[in-house]
């Protein structure tokens, strides 16, 4: 049976006023779900823990959920349990291990795992990442190929270049990445030097990196693992540049894994985190690969080398905006996680004492660690939730896209770009406040949360550098205000902009309104996005060209865009954690923790919220 829970945490735990189970299944979309995210690793451990039987383990796990949930209603404890008895079981911990001996051990694992994907048909893809993450926790030297390679390949690939090239990712049969960003540029696409130049007489792409920064340098799994990219370049046909497109380039031999002719790749060295992940660098020495190789389902070259662009030349960029949803929500789960782990340490950690001579206590008793704590709980809700309302959006946007109706796309692109930066640089700040609230063990590799935090932070750089999206969440935020301003219409997420009012009700000697709550930032962000209007036409009226004044009102720029993400955020927990139709005790216990996200937004933002009365 199970080893014994620790009496605080058992004790903390019995004081729960709620019922978990209804908030585990809630929050991992229905009892089904949780069933089979929970019955995946005790399948599997089965495999691997011999002596344990699969009775006991599901006991065991389901003892622990129990438990955990009862905070965050979430079941992470399992990899806890995983990595220990892989690692006496013969997985070790990375840890301790150089770079390149983690990243054979991560190797291993995936590899396993891509196995027993395959052999339990795992077709879910949230499935095969719980299934994932228990062996692999930090990062995948696969996940590129998971998630940006297929991706790109289903978004931008014809029907006949998906049925040709899905099934030998889907097998493994190629591993594959997604390569970018050059030394030179990653934020300033149009900055890309990579060529791909067509050959009408062979009917065959050039690919040539022709200067130093135009080596492809970070794209995830380049340094070793991969043998194909999707690889993105300038095309240049009948003496035409047509902009960014995307090409299938093989990169290494399937049988010996060497590097093609014409093709120098390796690993970019050592980084702040993410040490099993191998980013490499790629050099294209005049690399040939045919006309079909390029991905046609927006935009064509035909045999003689005439160029048919996309119906709108952003498509190209969807599998960007599709991996950016899959950040927003990821922010979420990982603060879940480190939270989680501090909110228990923060049960079972005696430390000095409230009444002198009292004896001490939990550190969960002093107020302080519970305003740390109890703020990061919310937080992790939040944007769980968000991102759940988010996707919502992008599922109705996407399916009209797909019918050739484009029109929600500057708003798809406005709400993932703005969530992206706002989710991971709010989860960046989280993680490390749980980290620092266990004291020194938080410092420590075995407490789980500082390879939570250098994984994670990385996603305020990739997929779109945050500040760079808030800026172009702006474009689409001051767009809205321009025909606000004209009395036009307006897309419905940024109707607001025309509606608000701030008629608070709530006086402050009662339980304040969550409807204020939700229209004093409604009002917040409509201010903020004014304001940085106003800033832009004054640099206009200064005489400053419309490039130079939005660099003068960038920085507010910035903020109406935070400002909208934190106003979606908070518009979703409430309305999601009232409509949810939890218990009378959990939805109380729910609005509560908006309340206090709310309200602690409101003070971290207090000049925002003061300024606008
Ligand atoms: C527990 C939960 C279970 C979850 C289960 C899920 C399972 C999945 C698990 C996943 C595990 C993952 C593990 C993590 C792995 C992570 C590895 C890291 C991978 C990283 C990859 C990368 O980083 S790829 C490279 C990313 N690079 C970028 O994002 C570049 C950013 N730069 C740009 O996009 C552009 O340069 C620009 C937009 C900033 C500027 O471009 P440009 O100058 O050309 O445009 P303008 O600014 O002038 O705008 C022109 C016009 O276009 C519009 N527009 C721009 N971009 C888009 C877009 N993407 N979509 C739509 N429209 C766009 C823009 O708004 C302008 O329009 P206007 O009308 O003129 O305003
Ligand atoms: C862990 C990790 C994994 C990655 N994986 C991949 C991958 O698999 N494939 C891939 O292609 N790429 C990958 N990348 C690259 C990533 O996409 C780029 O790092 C990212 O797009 C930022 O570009 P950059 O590094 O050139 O930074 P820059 O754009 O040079 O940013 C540097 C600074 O300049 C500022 N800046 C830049 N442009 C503007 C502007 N217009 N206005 C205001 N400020 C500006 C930024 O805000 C930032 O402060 C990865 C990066 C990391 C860290």
């Amino acid at each position: 049976m199970g080893k014994s829970v620790n009496p605080d945490l058992a004790k903390a735990r019995s004081q729960a006023t709620f019922d978990p189970a209804n908030l585990t299944n809630y929050l991992y979309g229905g009892p089904e779900k949780l069933r089979r995210k929970r019955y995946l690793p005790a399948f599997v451990f089965k495999e691997l823990c011999t002596e344990m039987s699969l009775t006991d383990l599901c006991l065991i796990f389901l003892g622990l959920l129990t438990h955990v949930s009862d905070y965050l209603g979430l079941t992470l404890s399992i990899e806890n349990m995983a990595a220990k008895e892989y690692k006496e079981e013969g997985f070790k911990s990375t840890d301790d291990m150089s770079r390149e001996e983690a990243y054979e051990e991560s190797m291993r694992r995936a590899v396993y795992t891509n196995k027993r994907v395959l052999q339990l048909n795992l077709q879910d893809q949230e499935e095969q990442y719980y299934f994932r993450e228990i062996f692999v926790p930090g990062a995948n030297p696969f996940a590129l190929h998971y998630v940006m390679f297929k991706d790109a390949i289903n978004t931008q690939g014809t029907e006949d270049q998906i049925q040709k090239w899905l099934p030998l990712a889907e097998t493994y049969a190629v591993t594959g990445t997604y390569a970018q960003t050059e030394l030179g540029h990653g934020t300033f696409l149009r900055g890309l030097e990579t060529t791909a130049e067509y050959d009408v007489q062979r009917e065959e792409f050039i690919l040539n990196t022709p200067t130093i920064t135009s080596s492809k340098f970070w794209p995830g799994a380049l340094g070793k693992t991969a043998n194909v990219a999707i690889l993105n370049a300038k095309l240049i046909t009948k003496g035409r540049n047509c902009g960014m497109q995307s090409f299938w380039v093989p990169l290494r031999h399937l049988e010996t894994h060497q590097p093609l002719p014409g093709i120098t790749v390796g690993d970019i060295g050592p980084k702040f985190g993410y040490h099993t992940s191998d980013n490499g660098f790629l050099q294209l020495n005049r690399v040939r690969i045919p006309r079909e190789n390029m991905l046609m389902r927006y935009s064509k070259v035909l045999q003689d080398g005439t160029f048919v662009p996309p119906e709108n030349d952003r498509l190209v960029y969807v599998p960007m905006t599709q991996f950016r949803f899959v950040v927003i929500g990821r922010s979420g789960w990982t603060l879940a996680k480190a939270v989680t782990v501090a909110t228990r340490y923060s049960a079972v950690r005696r430390q000095s004492e409230i009444t002198p001579g009292g004896g001490e206590v939990q550190i969960l008793d002093f107020q302080t660690q519970q305003h740390k704590l109890f703020t990061q709980i919310a937080s992790a809700y939040a944007m769980i939730i968000a991102a759940k309302a988010a996707k919502d959006l992008y599922d109705s946007a996407f399916s009209k896209m797909e019918k050739g109706n484009l029109e929600d796309l500057p708003m798809l692109h406005a709400l993932t770009s703005s969530m992206k930066a706002f989710n991971t640089w709010e989860m960046a700040t989280g993680v490390e406040q749980c980290r620092m609230a266990c004291g020194g063990h938080g410092y420590l590799l075995a407490s789980g949360i500082p390879q939570m935090y250098t994984d994670m932070v990385s996603a305020c750089t990739y997929e779109g550098e945050n500040t760079v999206m808030c800026l172009q969440a702006a474009r689409f935020l001051n767009k809205c205000q321009e025909a606000a301003n004209k009395g036009e219409r307006l897309p419905q997420l940024t109707r607001f902009l025309q509606t608000s009012r701030l008629n608070i009700s709530s006086s402050l000697d009662q339980d304040v309104d969550l409807n204020d709550i939700i229209a004093a930032y409604e009002f917040r962000a409509a201010t903020v996005i004014s304001e940085a209007n106003a800033r832009l036409n004054a640099g206009l009226a200064m005489g400053k060209s419309q490039s130079e004044a939005w660099n003068y009102a960038s920085q507010l720029l910035v903020k109406a865009a935070l400002a909208f993400s934190h106003w979606f955020t908070v518009r979703a927990l409430i309305e999601n954690m009232r409509g949810a139709g939890f218990d009378n005790s959990t939805e109380t216990l729910l609005l509560q923790l908006a309340k206090l996200y709310a309200l602690d937004g409101m003070l971290r933002y207090s000049g925002d919220f003061r300024k606008v009365g």
